[in-house]
């Protein structure tokens, strides 16, 4: 029995060169670990096959030149119709000629490189244009010891270019192949003595110049020639992908070559909702890829998020990791515990997606939270795997599609089901290899008893997207589709499945949501028939996950429809007659029924999370395996069979259906674009919408200028004037109380002076501009109150000039205080030394003070430009409105800036302050 780290079982695998010498015995270590041997030669197979096949090994011969392209399309064909796949290419047919450099011809330079490289790069081209790219595969090149180091005894330079030139493909099939989820290797064999061998000996023997077998066996480490069947290690080592090192080398008589490219790939997840799911899915990624097989990618959890506190997210952390106690994965124990630490606990959902180390987030809430949990990942550009269902409806579905295809992300249904080795061999088995012939009938089913259960449990409360159908009927839906839906004769021209009718009926709960329901599908084009029921009051039989019908028998699945573990072929017996409709019938005896097993290494949710990982790698958007078309399809299905059943969900539930149309996603999509979505956010607080006015109150006041200058009618000038009127009236309004603010903080800033100690100066000038701004916004009130006919005060010009001088008071202190701080800033600066080999710390320090004189001198620019409003208002500056209007545009502009990036004012020196400080007023 093979250890499931090197199983090759339905695996295919092609060997070049397989007839004899290394490929026969590579052929044969192939095997023997439960790979079907193709065997690719010119020659006839040494060996009788019927011997290889007495002992259960499943393996062909075919005649094929590997020079020619023909030949190698043909035959790869045939493998593919006959076993389904091609998984493993191992070309090794290959000539040595012993000929002396300076005397090789260029035919046997051209004989050696046309079958060695040519023959080598064609069988490679056209097997991997023939994998599974979700099966994966593995190229391996049967290179040579003698093309790394001279040989001595030999003169074989053309024989060792030609392999070299092997060995050169790796890192760029390699690279190219990686997408396809291809790995290529080469393996350098050194001294085997193999028939080729025997060929030189003969001819060194017959030309005097002795047993190249004993100088050959002094060469080799070993002291030996290697055995043919010593290369079987690492052949089977590289076709299993168990490795899942990079750069590994066989020291002794092989050495084998893995690029950069076939690096393991690790996922970096963040766990959204800490559930029963949640729980088992996340155990699973901690489990160690090796267990199954698997060496190309590998997770890591970086953070998990609850939905109500950090603390229930940090108890599910320390519960997943906790040593596995399953015997045979008792060994990974210790490493799961060290994770435990590393793993960061966040008590909001917003906090998770916001992780920039996360990369794909799992949501694992409740159906009717997929959709809202989904949208919040995608939107901060996460790759998503969702629960199923995926949504509550289809029009939510194709709305998360859009937004990830929008935002250049994967999406997927955690459809786990569909990623079981077992289901990948049941399609491989019906599509393919049509065990069954033609699909004819599919009855699939999924009960399931919840006793006791309460009305707010998941499952039967409305608000939570309860019932039958969208927790469990899903899954056999999932059976049907992938039997009847996905047959080859239900597909269209394009190779898309025709959709089928729909019939639906309900039996509800007492909460109003479907406790059965039962649906047929009738596909007209394949005349399949699919019955799928479900309900969540009593428990399926074992075997009836799903009963798959066809020409030659049928299939059934064994239990449990969310993770089976076998199923079971009752083949009719032969033999086969024609029926009228043009169909096979074999008769009504059935040979004994072949059980399939398939072990799962865990809960089997790791299957999964591999695809995204690969998907994730690969950049691609979607899966090929469990596709968005196949989300909507049973969505859609699950859609018409509720409109059937006259069930719906509430309206909150429903109602985040957005209508789908292009304009509507544009609108949504802009809206959420970060540089969009942060003005909104800006212009939603009062200080955002204060900044905004107050531009276009001064641009106002600039334009009405203009207007005049340029002598236009003065209707046209008095909707300008007005403007800037209401906005400064208006803005005055919002300001109304804040004078006691700046009362306050003018006298802690006087407070913190009589405590002494600290900057002095900067204290002092604090307290003066507070007092400005205080006085200033006391005169604004009463400057109110007359403007909008509170009060008509006989002497409103003086009130507004003392306003004016109490700004401009407290400008005066800003200025004096920008100032002061940018002459501090630059003796810092100059006591810090500059020199190239600065400590760390201290090139920190520059930086900081580079920073903070930028600031200051900003600050300072937008208080001179400032200065311009009240110096002209009081006469001490000869400005027009023009220049007075883009000085305060452009003051406003600066000040937004600042302050729509968060940044906290220059001049505050107390905590307190901060809240009165970067407003600009008038
Ligand atoms: N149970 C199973 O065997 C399987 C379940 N699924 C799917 O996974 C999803 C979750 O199922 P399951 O883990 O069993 O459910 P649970 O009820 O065990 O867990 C759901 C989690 O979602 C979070 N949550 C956030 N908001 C709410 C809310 N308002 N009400 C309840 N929970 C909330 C909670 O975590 P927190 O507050 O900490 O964030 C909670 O623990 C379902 O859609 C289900 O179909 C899929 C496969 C199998
Ligand atoms: O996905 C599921 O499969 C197993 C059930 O117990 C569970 O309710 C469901 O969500």
């Amino acid at each position: 029995m093979s250890s499931s780290l090197f199983d090759l079982t339905n695996k295919t695998a092609i060997i070049t060169g397989g007839a004899r010498g290394l490929g026969f015995a590579m052929s044969k270590a192939l095997a023997a670990h439960g790979a079907k041997i193709a065997l690719f030669d010119i020659l006839s197979p040494v060996s009788d096959l019927s011997a290889l096949r007495a002992e259960g090994v499943d393996v062909d011969y075919w005649k094929v030149d590997v020079t020619s392209k023909e030949d190698l399309e043909k035959a790869v064909d045939e493998v593919k119709a006959k076993w389904g796949t091609v998984d493993i290419v191992v070309c090794a047919a290959g000539v040595a000629r012993d000929s002396p450099f300076l005397e090789t011809s260029i035919e046997t330079f051209e004989f050696q490189h046309k079958i060695n490289t040519l023959g080598s790069y064609l069988t490679a081209q056209v097997a991997a244009s023939r994998m599974d790219s979700t099966r994966g595969g593995s190229i391996i090149f049967i290179a040579t010891l003698t093309s790394h180091q001279a040989a001595p005894a030999q003169r074989i330079s053309a024989y060792a270019a030609s392999k070299g030139a092997i060995r050169s493909l790796v890192p760029h099939l390699a690279m190219e192949l990686a997408p396809l989820n291809i790995r290529v290797n080469s393996i350098s064999p050194g001294y085997m003595m193999t028939d080729m061998v025997k060929g030189l000996e003969k001819k060194s023997v017959e030309e005097g110049k002795g047993s190249l077998v004993e100088t050959f066996g002094k060469e080799g480490m070993l002291g030996r020639m290697g055995r043919e069947e010593e290369v079987g290690g690492p052949v089977v080592f590289l076709a299993s992908g168990a490795g899942g090192l990079d750069d590994i080398a066989l020291q002794d008589q092989y050495r084998t070559s893995r690029t950069g490219n076939n690096m393991v790939f690790t996922l970096s997840w963040g766990i959204l909702a800490t559930g029963q799911i949640a729980t088992l899915f996340s155990k699973d990624l901690l489990i160690s890829p090796s267990t199954r097989s698997v060496s190309d990618v590998t997770h890591r959890i970086h953070a998990v998020a609850s939905s109500s506190s950090v603390e229930r997210a940090q108890e599910f952390i320390d519960a997943i990791t906790v040593g596995n106690e399953d015997e045979k994965t008792r060994s990974r124990t210790e490493d799961v515990e060290k994770k435990r630490g590393e793993i960061k606990a966040y008590g909001s959902y917003d906090e998770l997606v916001n992780d920039e180390e996360v990369q794909a987030i799992y949501v694992a809430t409740p159906h009717s939270f997929h959709y809202e949990h989904a949208l919040l990942a995608l939107r901060a550009k996460k790759h998503v795997l969702c629960e199923k269902p995926f949504t509550i409806n289809a029009c939510q579905s194709k709305h998360l599609m859009s937004v990830a295809k929008a935002n250049g992300v994967f999406l997927m249904e955690a459809m786990w089901t569909r990623f079981f080795p077992l289901v990948r061999e049941l399609e491989r088995m019906l599509h393919e290899e049509k065990v069954l012939g033609r699909i004819i009938d599919v009855h699939a089913d999924f009960g399931l008893e919840f006793p006791g259960i309460e009305d707010s449990h998941r499952l039967l409360n409305p608000m939570l997207g309860g019932g039958a159908l969208l927790d469990l009927g899903i899954y056999a839906l999932t059976w049907a589709l992938l039997a009847a839906h996905r047959a080859p004769e239900n597909l269209d021209e394009d190779g898309n499945p025709v959709r089928p009718r729909v019939t639906a009926s309900m039996l509800k709960a007492r909460t109003g949501v479907d406790a059965h329901t039962t649906i047929a599908l009738d596909y007209d084009k394949s005349e399949i028939a699919a019955l799928v029921t479900t309900n969540m009051r009593v428990r399926s039989l074992p075997d009836s996950t799903a009963r798959i019908s066809g020409e030659k028998g049928y299939i059934t699945i064994g239990w449990a429809p969310f993770r089976p573990e076998s199923f079971t072929l009752h083949l009719l017996a032969p033999p086969a007659t024609t029926g009228a409709s043009g169909h096979q019938y074999v008769g009504t005896e059935y040979l004994p029924p072949k059980k399939i097993e398939f072990e799962i290494p865990g809960h089997g949710m790791f299957w999964e999370a591999d695809e995204v990982a690969r998907c994730v790698r690969d950049g691609k958007g979607e899966s090929s395996v469990m596709g968005w078309e196949e989300t909507i399809m049973v969505m859609e299905i699950m859609d018409e069979a509720r409109r059937q059943g006259n069930f719906k969900y509430p309206e909150e539930l429903e109602a985040h259906t957005p209508q789908i149309t292009v304009n509507m996603l544009v609108v949504q999509e802009l809206a959420h674009h970060p540089l969009i979505s942060h003005f909104l956010r800006y212009t939603s607080t009062t200080m955002g919408r204060d900044k905004i006015y107050r531009i276009i109150q001064y641009f106002a006041r600039f334009y009405a200028y203009y207007l005049l200058r340029q002598g236009a009618p003065k209707d046209t000038i008095v909707p300008w004037n007005s403007l800037k009127n209401n906005l400064a009236l208006g803005r005055k309004l919002m300001r109304v109380g804040k004078n006691v603010e700046h009362v306050r903080a003018a006298a802690q800033a006087v407070e913190g002076l009589g405590k002494g100690g600290g900057d002095v100066v900067g204290k002092a000038l604090q307290v003066g501009r507070q007092v400005g701004y205080a006085g200033y916004l006391t005169f604004d009130i009463m400057q109110y109150l007359h403007g909008a006919g509170f009060i008509q005060h006989p002497n409103i010009k003086r009130i507004a000039d003392n306003a004016y001088k109490c700004w401009l008071t407290g400008l005066a202190f800003n200025i004096i205080h920008g100032l002061y701080k940018l002459r501090q800033i630059s003796t810092q600066r100059a006591a810090l030394t500059l020199s190239t080999t600065a400590a760390e710390e201290e090139k920190t320090d520059v930086k900081k003070l580079d920073r903070e004189s930028n600031a200051a001198s900003y600050q300072l620019l937008q208080d001179l430009l400032d200065v311009t409003i009240p110096g002209s208002g009081l006469g001490l500056l000869p400005l027009d409105d023009g220049v007075v209007g883009v000085a305060g545009v452009v003051s406003s502009i600066l000040g937004a800036k600042t302050h729509s990036e968060g940044k906290p004012s220059v001049y505050t020196t107390t905590k307190e302050e901060t809240w009165v400080m970067g407003v600009r007023y008038e």
